[in-house]
């Protein structure tokens, strides 16, 4: 079974952020992503890693002005200085963490500019930061994201990401397959899994309950056995990557909140 990651934007919220790597080391995660590192110095962080025994397994280069509401910039003809000046920083988080890969949101698609002048830009910055990320050993991972959760999201489907990674044609630009929007936008959960993951280009996966984005085993979706195919395929093709827990705990943030959740991971169990 393809190992899980904790969020820990998302998981432990009744801890202050530098304490959820001891929380998640103390419920056996291994591995721990997050949305952005940038208020905390990476020796710190790479400590508490350390101290803890955890892999950094994904990370978010700067979004922009993320509290003005910007969601990535990298299909924005205006700010391609500050998209590679972003993906600089994120390269050296990234190497102080150790961390192999990292996620560029593509960002909202301006109404006002031509989709084929985002689309470009999209495509040429990709290729720009899969070739800086290569000589630093990192993935470049592009995620579809659905617009109940983020309106005029540029990217939306499994299908277009795909398209983009395979026309830009660099080993390390790859897809981050997440299942709960892969659910939202388009459906067919399991046969998508079965469809990309053998392709190469599927470089992580999430997870979280639809539609309320709670534990996996609340809402419409059979983790049970979304989980099997995953293991199935991920086996038949050697994909050694990690799923991130990338969901809301439905208790909230109160103390052992996320713990008390974590009973899903059973659903796991090849049983
Ligand atoms: O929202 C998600 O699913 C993500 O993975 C992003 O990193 C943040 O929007
Ligand atoms: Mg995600």
């Amino acid at each position: 079974m393809p190992r899980f990651a904790a969020n820990l934007t998302m998981l432990y919220n009744e801890h202050p952020f530098l304490d959820r790597f001891a929380a998640a080391a103390a419920d056996g995660f291994k591995g721990v992503e997050f949305l952005f590192p940038y208020a905390f110095a990476a020796s710190e962080m790479a400590q508490r890693l350390s101290d803890h025994g955890l892999q950094q397994v994904l990370f978010n280069a700067p979004p922009g002005d993320w509290d003005a509401g910007e969601r990535g910039l990298a299909c924005l003809p205006a700010r391609v200085d500050e998209f590679r000046a972003g993906i600089a920083r994120a390269l050296e988080y990234a190497q102080a963490l150790k961390c192999p890969r990292i996620h560029v949101m593509a960002g909202l698609a301006p109404a006002e500019t031509e989709r084929a002048a985002l689309q470009a830009t999209y495509e040429s910055n990709l290729a720009w930061a899969a070739v800086q990320a290569k000589s630093c050993g990192v993935d470049v991972l592009i995620e579809p994201i659905n617009t109940r959760d983020i309106p005029g999201f540029f990217l939306n489907r499994q299908d277009e990401a795909h398209r983009i990674v395979q026309a830009i044609g660099a080993p390390n630009l790859k897809v981050q397959f997440d299942l709960y929007h892969c659910q939202i936008v388009e459906g067919d959960v399991a046969m998508k899994i079965r469809q990309y993951l053998p392709t190469g280009r599927v470089g992580h996966f999430q997870l979280a309950g639809v539609p309320m984005r709670h534990e996996p085993d609340m809402g419409e979706l059979n983790y049970r056995y979304l989980l099997n195919v995953l293991d199935e395929v991920a086996t038949e093709c050697d994909w050694e990557g990690w799923v991130g827990c990338e969901y809301r705990p439905a208790r909230g943030a109160v103390a052992g909140a996320t713990t008390a959740g974590l009973g899903w991971r059973a659903l796991a169990d090849k049983t």
